[in-house]
């Protein structure tokens, strides 16, 4: 057994103290021990020990008459099949201390005892506070929850100093900078979860932003390191980073999504059925088998719920066994049930030595018992950093202490806040209120919200920060540990070529626009509007030259028709999906020309659909040319016609991205085009006849009067009908043209 301890101590580098205590635990015990998922030992009783690189924790959670050890601190916890997790501290430190990995490193082992029954999950709560949530589902609270299975990856020490950030605020007379964090000190690591916590605008989200990498600009200042290097590219593929809002294709259902989640990130390695099994294994860890195959949904379409939409966007992100997961308030809005379920989740995918970090606005006391790690934040400076279980100790060190039982959460927040009504504070506190600033004695008997914020910022910078900031500057075992893991220097890699890419995202396009493919709305449109051409010029003759120019008005119509139509419908492309590529590009699923290509292609099919049923009504009943080539050829030119109008509108929306903007910029400009193609003006300005040329209107016009009255005369209404190939250049050019545009224009913002 001592052989046994002295392994795994010297393996998991722990201090001889430590191991010390483990040895008196464990003793009599039948054990099955491994370290770091290395060395393995049975012994007589059937146990299964894990050593987790958790912190150490102050807070007394030991179960009366479970353990006996005095002085050392035991946190049990339920898994599955009557599984303990316990966690061994040092007791000495004082509140709100942040001990340093090396001295202070705690054990946690986990292990199965056959038949052992274990007591509720309360031993883990804070005495003085009441649980405000006695619904907690069944499988969670009776253990037998299944646990979510993860593989082991790179695992990710994060820490960071005095984190600054910035922003240039425009008001209407002048510039100004307001800082939003100010001078954040934390550290996280592998096998822990980190809750962000503060009143809403405190910062949380963007703190968030800057240690997953979404935010780089040059309003940021301090250190963030993984494993004791900066934030690299290569770390894209090993963070999850779940929003605040879901970013999910509506029409998909929860299959389809986690699985083409599955097919872009997963490593090209894997073949196709690998993934799909990948994909179905993640569904079913996180209980979605019974909803796979429902849409998603949004406010216009019915899909799953709220709780399973979060849950989809979990799987999307740790479908590629991250790192590093971030999530930003996931259980918001969500009721206590579920949002517990997210957060054993969490804690599960933590256990797979993942480093989890999330943003919770007001958890309840046992959602807040679950982390590991709390930063509490308000207007963006630090209130506390350290340990969830020391919090409440640290507050009440500084003499803030809630006077009737309360959530611990509830109380973090109200202090963060600044109410006070129901916490006892300090006497320093009281004698600001009471003498004021100026030293005179005032009236008011309770500190304002701002002199309460004050106080707790420097009560934070003098016993947390500083004391942070010395422990984050040691090198530790861990950073010792991880530095041979460059994680800057990684291959960049793609989880499929760039024809899989292209592939993958047509069909998922596809099935996302399939609604739209078959949008009888949209073909009953294009028929009542052929319909009523075709009866305004039914038959119409083209034997004299009234006739014909009569006959030129409707193709006049047609070629602006089918230029309007394709530009408003392609504006909408990227500035809609903007969110879903910002999310997909910041994890490298796919690259951008794979996208582009496929986004644009993929509204092919519904875009000559259309045209062609326009056009089998209109032709015959207007009685345009009745041969096979001028059919053929009016529809060559109106697809041509198209794709130029297409290419301005991706264009015009890529740029743009905002869809109020572009359609405005869109409307100026397809009438401009519209009055300079040939139509109503006849003798253009010299100095604006460029417009002209700039218009598919105007190239689409003539050439359908090329192939309609070519063989009947040389000039239609002033309009000389020569070879055509001019134009037909001009549509191809621009269909490209504006293609290329509209790329570059989207690299600026994916
Ligand atoms: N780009 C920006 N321009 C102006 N203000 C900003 C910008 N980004 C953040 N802020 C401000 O910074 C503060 C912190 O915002 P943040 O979204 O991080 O808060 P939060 O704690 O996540 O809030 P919530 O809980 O409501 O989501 C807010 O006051 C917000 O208005």
């Amino acid at each position: 057994m001592e052989q046994t301890m002295e392994k795994m101590s010297s393996s998991s580098r722990l201090s001889e103290a430590q191991s010390d205590q483990l040895t008196k635990i464990s003793e009599g015990d039948k054990m099955k021990s491994s370290s770091g998922g290395s060395n393995e030992v049975t012994k007589e009783v059937d146990c299964q020990m894990t050593l987790s690189r958790k912190s150490s924790r102050n807070q007394v959670l030991v179960s009366p008459g479970r353990s006996g050890n005095s002085g050392r601190n035991i946190h049990i916890k339920k898994g599955k099949s009557a599984q303990m997790k316990f966690e061994f501290d040092d007791v000495g430190s004082g509140p709100g201390a942040t001990l340093s990995r090396a001295s202070s490193a705690s054990l946690g082992f986990s292990f199965s005892l056959a038949g052992f029954t274990m007591p509720p999950d309360e031993i883990a709560d804070f005495s003085p506070f009441s649980d405000d949530d006695d619904d907690i589902p069944e499988d969670v609270e009776a253990g037998t929850r299944s646990k979510f299975q993860m593989e082991p990856t790179l695992q990710i020490y994060l820490k960071f100093t005095e984190v600054t950030y910035k922003i240039i605020t425009k008001g209407v007379a002048s510039t100004g900078e307001k800082g939003i964090l100010k001078g954040i000190n934390g550290a996280v690591n592998p096998g822990e979860v980190l809750a962000l916590m503060g009143p809403s605008g405190s910062g949380k989200t963007t703190l968030l932003s800057l240690l997953g990498g979404r935010l780089t600009d040059h309003m940021i200042s301090g250190s963030i390191a993984y494993n004791d290097q900066p934030y690299s590219k290569s770390l894209k593929s090993r963070i999850g980073f779940v929003t605040q809002d879901d970013v999910l294709f509506p029409h998909l259902t929860v299959k389809e999504t986690i699985t083409y989640a599955a097919l872009l990130k997963l490593p090209k390695t894997l073949s196709k059925q690998a993934k799909e099994k990948q994909a179905e294994d993640v569904i079913r860890e996180l209980g979605l088998e019974r909803c796979q195959d429902t849409m998603i949904g949004n406010s216009f379409v019915r899909g799953v719920s709220g709780g399973e939409r979060k849950r989809v966007s979990i799987g999307n992100e740790i479908i590629i066994n991250p790192s590093l997961l971030f999530l930003d308030e996931p259980t918001s809005g969500l009721d206590s049930t579920t949002a517990l379920r997210i957060i054993h989740l969490l804690q599960d995918i933590a256990e797979a030595q993942k480093t989890v970090i999330t943003t919770i606005h007001q958890p309840s006391s046992r959602l807040f018992h679950k982390f590991d790690k709390l930063i509490l934040l308000s207007k963006g400076s630090l209130l506390y950093s350290g340990k969830a279980s020391e919090a409440m100790e640290y507050f009440s060190s500084i003499g803030c202490s809630p006077l009737i039982s309360m959530n611990p959460a509830e109380f973090l927040l109200d202090l963060a806040n600044g109410n006070i009504n129901d916490v006892s504070v300090p006497s320093e506190l009281e004698d600001i209120v009471h003498l004021g600033k100026s030293g005179t004695h005032t009236m008011n008997t309770k500190p304002s919200p701002t002199a309460v914020h004050e106080y707790l910022v420097e009560a934070c910078a003098t016993n947390v920060a500083e004391e942070t900031k010395r422990k984050l500057a040691i090198r530790t075992s861990w950073d010792r540990e991880t530095e041979s893991s460059d994680i800057r220097y990684a291959k960049r890699e793609w989880g499929a070529s760039w024809t899989e890419q292209f592939t993958i995202l047509f069909c998922r396009g596809i099935k996302e626009r399939r609604h739209d493919y078959f949008s009888w709305l949209r073909i009953i449109q294009i028929i009542a509007t052929s319909v009523i051409l075709g009866l305004l010029w039914w038959r119409s003759d083209v034997h004299n030259t009234k006739d014909l120019k009569n006959q030129a008005g409707l193709l006049f119509f047609i070629a602006v028709f089918w230029a309007f139509f394709p530009v408003f419908t392609a504006i909408f492309t990227f500035p809609q999906e903007r969110a879903m590529l910002k999310k997909e590009r910041g994890a490298d699923m796919y690259k951008l020309s794979a996208y582009f290509v496929a986004r644009t292609m993929s509204d092919i099919p519904l875009d000559l659909l259309l045209p062609l049923i326009f056009l089998l009504i209109v032709y015959f009943m207007a009685g345009l040319r009745l041969t096979a080539q001028a059919f053929f050829l009016t529809m060559v030119i109106i697809f041509l016609c198209i794709l130029a109008a297409q290419g301005l509108g991706l264009a015009i929306g890529a740029a743009v991205m905002d869809l109020n903007r572009a359609t405005t910029l869109a409307s100026v400009i397809v009438m401009a085009f519209m009055l300079a193609g040939g139509f109503f003006v006849k003798d253009v300005p010299i100095f604006i006849s460029w417009l002209s040329y700039l218009s598919f209107n105007y190239h689409t016009y003539r050439l359908v009067l090329k192939v309609q009255y070519g063989h009947i005369t040389s000039v239609v209404d002033g309009i000389e009908l020569d070879g055509g190939l001019k134009e037909v250049g001009a549509l191809a050019a621009m269909a490209i043209g504006y293609r290329i545009l509209a790329y570059m224009s989207l690299r600026r913002v994916a």
